[in-house]
């Protein structure tokens, strides 16, 4: 105990140190990221200068800034956060006065008066109280909650009723920066989909039923907040063309958006491929949509002519030489191998961090899309809350495919917003560590649509449960490395995945590791439901998001990380909680019980009335001890660093992707594995995975997470908002 203490104040002040190196590191990247985009986008494409967009975009906010008066530039957010905060702190206080903290109860926790506060092997801290001021500002890429439900529901209502809203009570949200690697997202149109026909989903039905209910309907706020959820992932699909236009509300609410959101301008190509013409919202059939500020027209791909963009990665290796992962595979062997696989993890590292420019591709519309008889359907993989997911082959090329069927039970109203969002963020997203969506196909009837994917033979979790020993942490690199370089690429394209976990990490027998289910994942930057901290299965769920915060930023995504972390090294979840408060007595029990001055703020969260645990200690070195006789998994002192700030409490002074790409940990021995020497094992596709791990190790997470989105459905908040 007094070991633990005394090493924990030693750690904690050499945090605050790391901390302020991190933070100030932040500052810059980010104020130098729209510089270096303006370099490459100069350099790659000779397109149009980004300055150009920066400036138009700038004259943009301006004009929105004259309208509302409270919309804070992208290019000033960082150095004037402080004010950015002071609002903030505004409205999250209205707020809190009129919540309360929920119906937890008094679990194990004692009546000690507050945790020694030094005592507390703190997680990668910086002290807020002794600190530089532009250090509280922060850097993190915040999601910032215009529409609460509580705090704004007249201006949420009046948004519906007039056209030229009182705008000056929205926030509105910093317009995020193209990053460099920027990828337009194809635009699709959508409508109801038969085999051949345009491939066209209908964003208009939700649009058309929010509307209607908005009429019938006097609970507008929930409606409106629907409806915002759902229009704002559309910003890169094009709306319908058949919209009605005369619809005052719907042009208050669209003209509302257009200022809400960052406009990116459409130009609709004619059939021959790089003409501009005029300007216009909407597309027209088989007209093919690019974003002026992309710079890149994208080409014409026939759907049919399928993608080959990642073949040339990876190297083929014999799929039936497999070799089952075995712990006598010790560091000592890895070591071995390290003179061979040192300058190759160094060239993974290189080609993780700079994405290989993706293949232009883009839907033709004119062409539709392809049956789904077009596959023979071989397997069923495993059953999600959205989609069923089956392995099948290309009847024309032989090649084996994953088919996502998009679930429609429940969407009495047309095509389900969570399939909307995957699809558009999967097609419009290329990187290595992203699973690849090569086309939409359709099944006969019209509640049937398949994404085509890339067929991968593990998901971590499925995986995990049929190893006998956790992997090494060698593997444990190589994988982490390709998580945070698949994450980075997200938020730098301004994406929350939101529900990071093991499932959702697939694996192939070339090493590669891609993250897949978008279904909750959003562009953030634009207003989010008040009750989206139901985000996230409960294991792998962030601190913020448990103690309810209305305010959520990259971090949430950073500690799911942490938690995918430890349990490849240990073969097992490192929180796996019941319950909301059993996940938060899990963690504190190991991390310590947080406080003010660890986490400032965290006294205010909604959650923190209940009585907590309180045990002032940082127990995870206990777990990861630096050698293990037990057979306990090990970590060197620069893996439990880079854990601890994984899981830092602070989501302000949690580690960025960016950060924990170039972490110590990856640098020293034992380095990270090469992609080409990971372990292969048998494909997980011989039955359903899904019946396997019912049969295997209950899942009690997809129960608690059907009834949470129930819940989220009938508009409760969680458990912190009840009365
Ligand atoms: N491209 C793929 N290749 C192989 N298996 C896949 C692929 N995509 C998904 N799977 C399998 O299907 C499972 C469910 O997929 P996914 O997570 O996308 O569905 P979901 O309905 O969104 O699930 P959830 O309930 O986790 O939200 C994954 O855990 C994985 O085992």
């Amino acid at each position: 105990m007094a070991a633990g203490r005394h090493g924990g104040y030693r750690d904690h002040e050499f945090r605050d140190q790391e901390a302020d190196v991190e933070v100030s590191r932040r500052k810059i990247y980010y104020r130098d990221r729209l510089r270096d985009a303006a370099r490459n986008r100069d350099r790659d494409h000779g397109g149009r200068d980004l300055r150009d967009r920066v400036s138009t975009w700038q004259r943009g906010i301006r004009k929105r800034e004259a309208v509302n008066g409270s919309c804070r530039s992208p290019l000033s957010s960082h150095s004037s956060g402080g004010s950015g905060k002071n609002q903030k702190r505004i409205r999250l206080s209205a707020s809190d006065v009129e919540r309360e903290a929920g119906e937890l109860s008094s679990g194990s926790g004692s009546d000690d008066a507050e945790a020694p506060l030094s005592e507390v092997w703190e997680n990668g801290t910086q002290n807020h109280e002794n600190g530089d001021p532009s250090m509280s500002t922060g850097t993190r890429k915040f999601s910032p909650i215009v529409w609460d439900k509580d705090d704004n529901k007249q201006s949420v209502v009046a948004m519906s009723r007039v056209k030229s809203s009182n705008l000056e009570n929205v926030t509105l949200p910093p317009p995020p920066p193209l990053p460099p690697n920027f990828i337009p997202p194809q635009s699709i149109a959508f409508g109801q989909p038969s085999v051949g026909d345009t491939l066209t989903f209908d964003v208009d039905v939700h649009v058309e039923s929010a509307h209607e209910h908005l009429r019938n309907n006097s609970q507008e706020t929930t409606l409106l907040d629907d409806y915002e959820e759902e229009f704002s992932p559309a910003r890169s699909i094009s709306i319908s063309r058949w919209a009605d236009g005369n619809n005052t509300l719907r042009d208050a609410e669209d003209e509302f958006f257009e200022n809400a959101v960052p406009k990116r301008r459409k130009t609709i190509l004619s059939d021959s491929e790089g003409q501009k013409s005029q300007e216009t919202p909407t597309p027209e059939l088989g007209e093919i949509i690019t974003r002026e500020d992309s710079g890149v027209a994208l080409s014409k791909l026939s759907l049919s002519e399928g993608e080959d963009g990642d073949d040339d990665q990876g190297v083929e290796v014999d799929r039936n030489d497999y070799m089952v992962a075995n712990s006598n595979e010790s560091n000592a062997d890895t070591n071995d191998q390290f003179s061979e696989t040192d300058s190759e993890a160094e060239d993974i590292r290189a080609k993780m961090s700079e994405p290989r420019q993706p293949p232009q591709r883009c839907i033709n519309m004119l062409q539709g899309c392809r049956s789904v008889d077009e596959f023979e359907r071989l397997n069923k993989i495993n059953e999600g809350t959205y989609g069923v997911v089956y392995r099948a082959k290309d009847k024309k090329t032989g090649e084996i495919v994953a088919l996502k069927k998009v679930k429609m039970e429940k969407e009495r109203e047309g095509f389900p917003l969570t399939s909307l969002r995957e699809i558009n963020i999967l097609l419009s997203f290329h990187h290595p560590s992203i699973v690849d969506v090569k086309e939409v196909v359709v099944g006969s009837s019209l509640d049937s649509i398949f994404m085509v994917m890339e067929y991968m033979e593990h998901d971590l979790k499925g995986l995990m449960e049929t190893m006998k020993q956790p992997f090494n942490q060698s593997e444990v690199k190589c994988l982490m490395l390709q998580l945070f370089s698949g994450v980075k690429y997200l938020h730098d394209n301004w994406v929350l995945h939101r529900d990071l976990k093991t499932s959702n990490i697939l694996l192939n027998n070339r090493g590669e590791l891609k993250i897949c289910d978008f279904g909750l994942s959003r562009q953030y930057g634009s207003p989010l439901k008040p009750y989206t901290h139901l985000v996230v299965t409960l294991w792998y769920r962030s601190p913020e998001l448990l103690l309810g915060a209305k305010e959520y930023s990259t971090a949430i995504d950073m500690w799911s990380l942490g938690c995918i972390m430890a349990e490849l090294l240990a073969k097992e979840p490192l929180f796996s909680g019941k319950t909301e408060f059993d996940q938060l007595d899990k963690i504190f029990r190991i991390l310590g019980t947080p406080n003010e001055k660890i986490w400032p703020g965290f006294s205010k969260l909604p959650g923190v009335k209940v009585n907590f645990v309180k045990q002032p200690y940082n127990k995870l070195r206990e777990k990861f001890p630096p050698i293990s006789f037990s057979g306990r998994p090990t970590l060197s002192e620069a893996g439990i660093d880079l854990l601890n700030k994984l899981l830092t409490y602070d989501p302000e002074k949690r580690i960025t992707a960016d950060a924990a790409l170039n972490h110590q940990w990856f640098y020293e021995v034992p380095l990270p594995k090469s992609k080409d020497f990971m372990p292969t094992f048998p494909a997980q596709h011989a039955q359903d995975r899904c019946l396997r791990r019912i049969m295997k190790s209950p899942d009690p997470l997809s129960e608690q997470r059907k009834k949470e989105l129930q819940q989220s459905e009938l508009g409760v908040s969680s458990l912190f908002e009840r009365r």
